[in-house]
């Protein structure tokens, strides 16, 4: 007798990220109440299961849903407001400036559905977000169905959303008070940087992370003057500082991490710390070439992250996976370095590694949520194609996504958005912002 099910989804091709490099052919997914109950050869399938729905995909790949390790979603409003400036220029002369005059709920609600449009189009189901006013961010997620890790976010410089590092973390605590339960609501502690908060502000956030079991989200090592202003102001470089104030260890998420040394190095592999990479925004802001393939080599978990939309300038990790594999092969003068299953690793289980998230998803494994994503791989465009995990990093883009699933429920569908706003309320949105900041 065969199982009534939810969902079976047969591709052409399913990479199922683990075990690495497995492609495999004229197989099915199977989905029951929002969870991958078993991937077989569709032929056993139909002889297994009988499917409420059946998704016929012969022309896709079908991979697990990507996860976006470092993003601040609501900055979608400001996409190309402030292009070509350095970091500390970017941030000091216009990005806080505006923050400071224009952030608020409803910016940071608007914004970060913007974002949260753009990465499911995408194929991007989970995120790691930094921002203002996290319960709007956490508003927005929930009201598109979208998995998000919110940080709860400290500065030592007042913002129109609180006043100090107290401040700020009674408010991101509220918000996660508010938030407990939900399925696909997750938090974070979030400091800005070393250079944005103080050693007693790092200290409160290391031990409430490890209090509440929350990972620790924290820009560092972005550019060179970082380090110079640490070792002048603590005498120690950013991550010895963060070693010594007990922040280092395998909740950490690391941004950028783009100078590293060898003590660097060896304090991330000792402490088990997680990097989100940004190659995009670290190219876009003249920030330098982080050290992927050393930190690979030293088994350090790495996973990709966009940054937000006003240094990127897409949220888009098909851009990131190539962009990750192509700098490293040209820094290191090694072709082999950062092959495209590697790429593929860090979109997908290494960032639900990162985030504590990898016995829920960032693969495609029985028992995981069925967060997936289909990609029409057979298009004139880019034939032949003799490996869809070649194809995935070297050729595919965003737009050949189309369709995307999170805990089983279809969320992008031909490639366009399943969500009960429509088309014209998303770019009325960014009008209303665009006028607001013109004035
Ligand atoms: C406290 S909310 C997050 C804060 O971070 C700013 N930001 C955005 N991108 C970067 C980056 O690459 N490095 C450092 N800070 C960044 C954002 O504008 C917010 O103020
Ligand atoms: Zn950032």
């Amino acid at each position: 007798m065969s199982a009534t099910v939810d969902l079976i989804i047969q591709p052409r091709w399913i990479v199922p990220v683990e075990p690495a490099t497995t492609v495999l052919e004229h197989h099915c997914v199977v989905v029951d109440q929002g969870r991958i109950l078993d991937v077989l050869p569709q032929g056993e399938a139909s002889v297994r299961y009988q499917a409420r729905r059946t998704e016929h995909l012969g022309d896709h790949v079908l991979i697990p849903g990507l996860v976006n390790l470092h993003t601040h979603a609501a900055m979608n409003l400001m996409r190309g407001i402030a292009d070509d400036l350095p970091l500390m220029r970017w941030l000091q002369e216009a990005i806080w400036p505006i923050e400071g005059k224009h952030v608020s709920p409803a910016f940071v609600a608007d914004g970060t559905l913007l974002a949260a449009a753009e990465m499911l189009r995408g194929g991007i189901t989970t995120c790691n977000d930094m921002y203002f006013y996290p319960d709007s961010a956490a508003s927005a997620f929930h009201r598109v169905g979208m998995r998000a890790v919110i940080g709860i976010v400290m500065l030592d410089f007042p913002s129109p959303y609180a006043s100090d590092a107290d401040d700020y973390l009674r408010k991101g605590l509220a918000a996660r008070d508010q938030w407990r339960g939900s399925p696909r609501i997750g938090f974070s502690i979030a400091p800005h940087a070393p250079y944005t908060v103080s050693d007693a502000g790092l200290e409160r956030a290391a031990s409430l992370a490890a209090e509440l079991d929350l990972p620790i989200h924290i820009h560092v090592h972005e550019v060179e003057s970082e380090i110079d202003t640490s070792i002048a102001r603590y005498g120690a470089r950013p991550l010895t500082r963060l070693a010594r104030l007990g922040l280092l260890g395998p909740g950490l998420i690391g941004v950028h991490a783009v100078h590293l040394d060898e003590t660097d190095l060896a304090l991330l592999s000792h402490h088990g710390c997680n990097i989100a990479h940004c190659p995009t925004s670290n190219m876009k802001l003249g920030s330098g070439i982080a050290p992927l393939s050393a930190l690979l080599e030293r088994g350090i978990n790495v996973g990709l992250g966009t940054d937000g939309a006003a240094s990127n300038n897409r949220l888009d990790l098909f851009q990131e996976m190539r962009h990750a594999a192509l700098l490293a092969k040209a820094a290191t003068r090694d072709a082999a370095t950062v092959p495209a299953h590697a790429a593929l690793h860090m979109a997908t289980l290494g960032g639900a590694r990162a985030l504590g998230l990898d016995t829920q998803i960032g693969s495609i494994t029985v028992g995981k949520q069925a967060d997936l994503c289909a990609i029409r791989l057979i298009d004139p465009l880019m034939q032949p194609c003799f490996d869809p995990i070649s194809h995935l990093a070297y050729v595919a883009g965003r737009e050949q996504v189309s369709h995307v699933w999170i805990d089983g429920e279809l969320r992008v569908q031909n490639g366009a958005l399943l969500l009960q706003i429509a088309h014209k309320e998303l770019l009325g949105i960014s009008t209303l912002w665009q006028t607001r900041f013109a004035n």
